[in-house]
């Protein structure tokens, strides 16, 4: 766990302190975000964290142990870091970019090959094809999952992660997120994560720290408590409108109230009697069409069905792309395990709301 105790950061001939008497704690195994508007002093606490820059005044304790006055090169390497600009070396491959600390450490060869080929096969990148390539034979997205393997070269348990995805397209730049959340799984390392996306960090977070200015931290609270219950008026505003459908995104279709009700036909089979308009069939498992009951002929193919790892947003987003108020769910195989529908996402919308006004459809009644 990180201790930030009274932390402050003047850099010389500024008039005020662009961190000021920061406390906070980082527990152990989590992410927690720091976001916060342009110059409110993300960055600089951390590089405070792992002694890039000094503090002015104030304490870091690493478990316990206050590392203000150890070694910055010893710190540093119990401590990973990923930036948004990558930092990689240009004129070394990325399997030498990745051993850069292990081989600090003093690894032997076998060692840091073994490594390197498991923490690119952990951020996805073949390492047969990967890791003799220089980085500017890669894509924005590859270089920050080199970014991200070199920084956890030598397994440390904290790590840094200063807007690792913020040049990043939104497509992939939410590949990555998933990614970071699947290795965290594994992994349960301390992570700071510094990010201006409040989806992002609604998304990432344990914990989200608000910074507003000068390293204050308006709210420090989990992503439920920060959208449902925003300490103050800035912490609102930097939420922006619609936090009930942000609060969509903490939710993972897993968890989720999917029904198994849904008429179904196998392939080639005549369907059954339903009062639903149209059936849904399946073929080998997955779901493939939805068929109209009256005739049972033109069905639609099943598009954008989401999985036990994508959100009720995610499915929110498939319904309003398919233009319908439900959606086919599969497992992590693509086999078809039921359906979500619009009045279960609006139900856990209001899940804690007694004044919403009666809906047309009600649970289980599917236009
Ligand atoms: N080396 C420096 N010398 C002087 N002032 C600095 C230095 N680095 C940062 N600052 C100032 O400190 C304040 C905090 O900067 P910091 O980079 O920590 O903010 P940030 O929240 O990370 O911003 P951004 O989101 O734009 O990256 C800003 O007002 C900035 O101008």
């Amino acid at each position: 766990m990180i201790q930030l105790v009274e932390l402050t950061k003047s850099y010389p001939g500024q008039s005020e302190p662009a961190v000021d008497a920061l406390t906070l704690d980082i527990p152990e195994g989590e992410i927690v975000v720091f976001v916060g508007p342009s110059g409110c002093g993300k960055t600089t606490t951390m590089k405070l964290i792992n002694r890039l820059i000094e503090p002015t005044s104030g304490r870091i304790l690493l478990n316990g142990a206050d590392v203000t006055g150890s070694d910055p090169d010893e710190l540093r390497r119990g401590i990973g870091y990923a930036i948004q600009q990558t930092g990689l070396f240009p004129h070394r491959t990325v399997a030498e970019n990745i051993a850069t600390v292990p081989k600090l450490l003093k690894w032997g060869t076998e060692r840091v090959r073994a490594r390197v080929d498991e923490l690119l096969t952990m951020v996805g990148l073949d390492p047969a094809e990967y890791r003799g390539r220089y980085p500017k034979q890669l894509s924005g997205g590859q270089q920050q999952r080199v970014g991200v393997a070199r920084a956890l070269a030598a397994d440390p348990p904290v790590l840094l992660m200063d807007e690792p995805f913020g040049a990043i397209d939104p497509l992939t730049r939410e590949t990555l997120q998933n990614e970071l959340l699947r290795i965290q799984r594994e992994i349960r390392k301390t992570i700071v994560f510094v990010t201006h996306d409040i989806d992002e960090a609604v998304k990432i977070g344990d914990r989200i720290a608000i910074f507003s200015e000068h390293g204050r931290v308006a709210q420090y609270d989990t992503p439920e408590k920060v959208l449902s219950e925003p300490a103050d008026e800035f912490v609102a505003d930097f939420i922006g409108a619609g936090a009930s459908v942000k609060r969509l995104s903490l939710t993972r279709v897993a968890d989720a109230a999917v029904a198994t009700d849904w008429p179904t036909v196998q392939r080639g089979e005549q369907p059954r009697e339903s009062d639903r308009e149209f059936l849904l069939v399946l073929d080998e498992g997955r779901a493939v069409e939805w068929l109209p009951r009256r005739d049972g002929r033109g069905g639609l193919p099943v598009l954008n069905a989401v999985g036990p790892d994508h959100t009720l947003y995610d499915a929110l987003n498939a319904m309003l792309t398919n233009n319908s108020d439900v959606v086919v769910v599969t497992d992590a195989e693509g086999t078809y395990r039921g359906t979500l529908d619009m009045p279960a996402i609006q139900d856990l919308i209001h899940a804690d709301d007694t004044t919403s006004v009666p809906r047309r459809a009600t649970k289980g009644e599917v236009r």
